[in-house]
């Protein structure tokens, strides 16, 4: 994401804010709709006044009608154009928070939770979008109310403004600090209505165990307090904002008692007229949207800032940099030299030297923690080296191209991820062009052709988020079909037939080995009886290499 200078609403926003075109457009349109309704009280003096003398005069009424209908107008094209830039603005955002957060560096996401970044995208965003919709034209308009109709009231009447504008100032002070509580008190919301999105996300993922567990009760205590703690909040700033009303409207009042009660005593001198009475109290009613549309700016600014202070944090995640480098040439041959790995305090890969690897099946064993899937997201480029150096083709990986390299590898992960979507858009992850005839060879190819048959052949089946369309072990098997519908040089393979039968580890072997022929399959596996069929096997204990054996030793 761009560099944001501050935490600030504008400050963070800045990027993504509409053209100085479409700012122009709301100011025309709201100077246009102010200017119209400032205009109406005075036609309406002169009309209210002549009327008073027994002068009716048709076309102070037309002009006085048509000033109405164009203020009407323009407030409405007004207030579609506003929104209109709020919600560019925050589709502009949520567009680069989303292409941002899918290229945080995988380290830096481990105390995230999804659903609770996904709150963040949606919830916290909104939270923009009305500044720079309603909010902003509540403000220009009221600005240029309040500024015309306190010019207008100075010339009409300049001690009764005085006194208008302290009443007006009172107010002002005492919305000021509500106004400045809302930010933090917003970004204590957000973060509760995140926490309770991430623990609903957990609940009903897991629901099948909170059943079988009698977890239930579990669950609403939990929820209650998540709940309490989200309402106790809401309300807090439910009763801070409706304040804001109130005292708009309890200075209004005072300011309009103290009008009328004077104009009452200058009309009866004879020293003020009917038409310009009139056109004071309108304009006094004038100013009720626009003060209270100032004070509602102010504080939904204040909580904005809080959403954007949290957004803040986000957006500055590192994002790995996929760029710099050449382009990953065809892979020949592997090879790690004295590569250590920390993450956090805990020391994962330990000098871990592999010598060069070419086409071939590697098995990598070793006890449970000692650092197999480690080493294979290293080589993903998931986990940055802390020391030491991957060589592809005896160039360093650190001058390769991030992209590209991945480019020449196929994962098949420990616990396959499936995307709640199609049978086809989970297999063809990343591809541009699918040949469904390619992926229904693939799925034979690994063993899934019952499967296949099972389903109707529907490619577009949707495959849910509790995906009972798979059992694990077809679960392993679509994992590599989604592997091999792409090309690659290296295969990485983390226990790919842990759920699966004999028969079909058997057959899930065959193709490894058959792929074998021309690339460098590396395989995680616990299963001994699978030894027989590597050409090497790599043994890790405690993050450090304690063996590696050939196909011919391992045999003997
Ligand atoms: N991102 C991480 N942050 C902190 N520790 C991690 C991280 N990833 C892995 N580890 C730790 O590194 C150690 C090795 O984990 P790894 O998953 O590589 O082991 P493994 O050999 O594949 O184990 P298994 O055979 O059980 O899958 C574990 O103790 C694990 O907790």
């Amino acid at each position: 994401m761009p560099d944001s200078i501050s935490k600030s609403v504008l400050g963070f926003s800045r990027p993504y804010l509409p053209s100085k075109r479409a700012f122009s457009g709301l100011m025309v349109l709201t100077l246009l709709a102010t200017l119209f309704e400032l205009g109406i009280p005075l036609i309406a003096r002169e009309l209210i006044d002549r009327l008073s003398i027994g002068n009716i005069d048709r076309m102070v009424m037309v002009i006085l009608a048509a000033a109405v209908i164009v203020a009407a107008i323009a407030e409405y094209f007004a207030a579609v154009h506003a929104s209109k830039m709020g919600l560019s603005t925050v589709q502009r955002l949520r567009f680069r928070l989303i292409g941002h957060l899918v290229n945080v560096q995988t380290i830096k996401l481990h105390d995230q939770h999804s659903s609770e970044l996904a709150a963040q995208v949606m919830t916290d965003t909104d939270e923009l979008k009305d500044i720079f919709s309603s909010d902003l034209a509540a403000l220009i308009g009221g600005v240029l109310s309040f500024v015309a109709v306190i010019a207008l009231l100075l010339w009409m009447e300049w001690r009764l403004t005085l006194v208008l504008l302290g009443c007006l100032l009172i107010g002002a002070l005492l919305i000021t600090p509500i106004a400045l509580s809302m930010s933090s008190l917003n970004k204590q919301i957000l973060q509760q209505h995140a926490e309770l999105t991430r623990q609903c996300t957990e609940w009903f993922r897991h629901h099948e165990l909170v059943k079988v567990y009698g977890a239930t009760p579990q669950v609403e205590e939990q929820a209650q307090a998540a709940l309490d703690r989200y309402y106790k909040l809401a309300l807090r700033e439910a009763r801070a904002l409706a304040l804001i009303g109130p005292i708009s409207n309890m200075m209004l009042m005072t300011s309009m008692i103290a009008l009328i009660a004077t104009s009452a005593y200058w009309i009866a001198e004879g020293t003020l007229s009917m038409g310009t009475f009139t056109a004071f109290l309108l304009y006094l009613f004038g100013l009720t949207f626009p003060l209270i549309g100032m004070g509602m700016f102010f504080a939904n600014y204040q909580k904005a800032n809080g959403a954007a202070e949290r957004l803040h944090a986000l957006a500055n995640l590192p994002t790995e940099n996929l760029k710099p480098g050449s382009a990953a040439a065809r892979i020949r041959t592997l090879r790690v030299e004295e590569a250590g790995l920390q993450l956090g305090e805990q020391q994962i890969l330990q000098n871990l030297t592999l010598p060069d690897m070419q086409r071939g099946l590697v098995m990598v064993s070793g006890s449970s923690g000692s650092g197999k899937t480690s080493l294979l997201r290293t080589l993903l480029g998931l986990y940055p080296l802390t020391h030491g150096q991957i060589y592809v083709n005896n160039q360093p990986l650190s001058l390769t191209q991030l992209g590209s390299w991945r480019h020449r590898m196929a994962w098949v992960e420990q616990e396959p991820a499936l995307f709640q979507a199609t049978v086809r858009d989970n297999l063809c992850l990343g591809k541009t062009q699918v040949d469904d005839a390619e992926v229904i060879q693939v799925l034979h190819k690994v063993g899934l052709a019952a499967w296949l048959e099972r389903i109707g052949g529907n490619l577009d089946m949707l495959i849910t988020e509790q995906n009972h369309q798979l059992s694990g072990g077809e679960k392993q098997r679509f994992a590599l079909a989604r592997a091999l519908v792409r090309p690659f040089d290296l295969l990485l393979l983390d226990e790919p037939t842990s759920a699966l039968d004999t028969q079909n580890a058997k057959q899930m072997m065959s193709t490894l080995i058959d792929l074998a022929q021309s690339k460098l399959v590396l395989m995680i596996s616990h299963d001994h009886s699978l030894f027989s069929h590597a050409d090497q096997i790599v043994q890790l204990e405690n993050g450090k290499l304690v063996n590696i054996l050939p196909k011919q030793a391992h045999l003997a």
